[in-house]
C-alpha cells in the first residue's frame, strides 16, 4: 500500500472540495487518512491464500468422544467492511460462520480474525462471504461451510436512497450446508 500517494491524493481531494489543506484542523488529515486506510484496508495487502497461511492454527479433532462430526457455529461476529462502489462503510455487521470439521478444528478467535481481515478490503457483501468461506475452507480442509452476513451499507443509508433501516443478508452455503437444509437450522 502506497501511503505517500494516499496522502497526496487526500490532500488533492481536500483542495478539490474547496478546502485549505494547510489550515490547522486539516493539516494532518492526509496523514491520518493514510494511517486509517492502512488499518481498515489491511486485508488488501494479502491474498486469501496468504491469509489462510497466516491464520492457520488448528487442533486435532477429538474423535474419541462425541466431538467428531460436530457442527461448529460461531455467531454474531461483529465486523466492518467498505463497499467498493462508493468506498462507503458497511456497518452494524454480524457474521455467522459454520463448518463441519474434517479431522481438525480451527481456533475460534481465528474465525473472527478471518472475518476481520476479509472485511478490511474494498468489498461487495457477497464477495466478503465467499472470501471468508474460501479462507476457512483452505485452513480446515472442510468443504461443508456456511457464512451468513447481515449488515447496513452507509451508501444505502446515509446517501442516495437513504433507507436507514434496510439491512442486507447474504448467505454462502457450501457442501452439506447446501445439500441438507436441516443443517441450516443451526445457523439461526
Ligand atoms: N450487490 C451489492 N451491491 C452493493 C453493495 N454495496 C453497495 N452496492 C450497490 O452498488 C450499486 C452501485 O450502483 P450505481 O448505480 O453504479 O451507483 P449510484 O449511482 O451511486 O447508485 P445509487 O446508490 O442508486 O444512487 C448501488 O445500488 C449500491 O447500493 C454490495 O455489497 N453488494
Ligand atoms: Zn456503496
Amino acid at each position: 500500500m502506497d501511503t505517500k500517494a494516499i496522502e497526496e491524493h487526500v490532500r488533492g481531494i481536500l483542495i478539490a472540495l474547496g478546502e485549505n489543506p494547510d489550515r490547522e484542523g486539516l493539516v494532518e488529515t492526509p496523514k491520518r487518512v493514510a494511517k486509517m486506510y492502512q488499518e481498515v484496508f489491511d486485508g488488501m495487502n494479502y491474498t486469501n491464500h496468504e491469509l489462510a497461511q497466516m491464520l492457520d492454527k488448528t487442533f486435532a479433532e477429538d474423535t474419541t468422544s462425541a466431538g467428531s462430526n460436530q457442527v461448529v457455529v460461531m455467531k454474531d461476529i461483529d465486523l466492518f467492511s467498505y463497499c467498493e462502489h462508493h468506498m462507503a462503510l458497511m456497518y452494524d455487521m454480524k457474521a455467522t460462520v459454520a463448518y463441519i470439521p474434517k479431522g481438525k478444528v480451527i481456533g475460534l478467535s481465528k474465525i473472527a480474525r478471518i472475518c476481520d481481515m476479509a472485511g478490511r478490503r474494498l468489498q461487495l457483501q457477497e464477495r466478503l462471504g465467499r472470501d471468508i468461506a474460501d479462507i476457512l475452507g483452505e485452513i480446515t480442509g472442510s468443504t461443508d461451510i456456511a457464512v451468513l452476513l447481515e449488515g447496513r451499507h452507509s451508501c444505502v443509508s446515509a446517501r442516495g436512497i437513504k433507507k436507514t433501516d434496510a439491512k442486507t443478508r447474504t448467505v454462502e452455503l457450501r457442501g452439506r450446508f447446501k445439500e441438507e437444509p436441516a443443517l441450516q437450522l443451526y445457523l439461526r
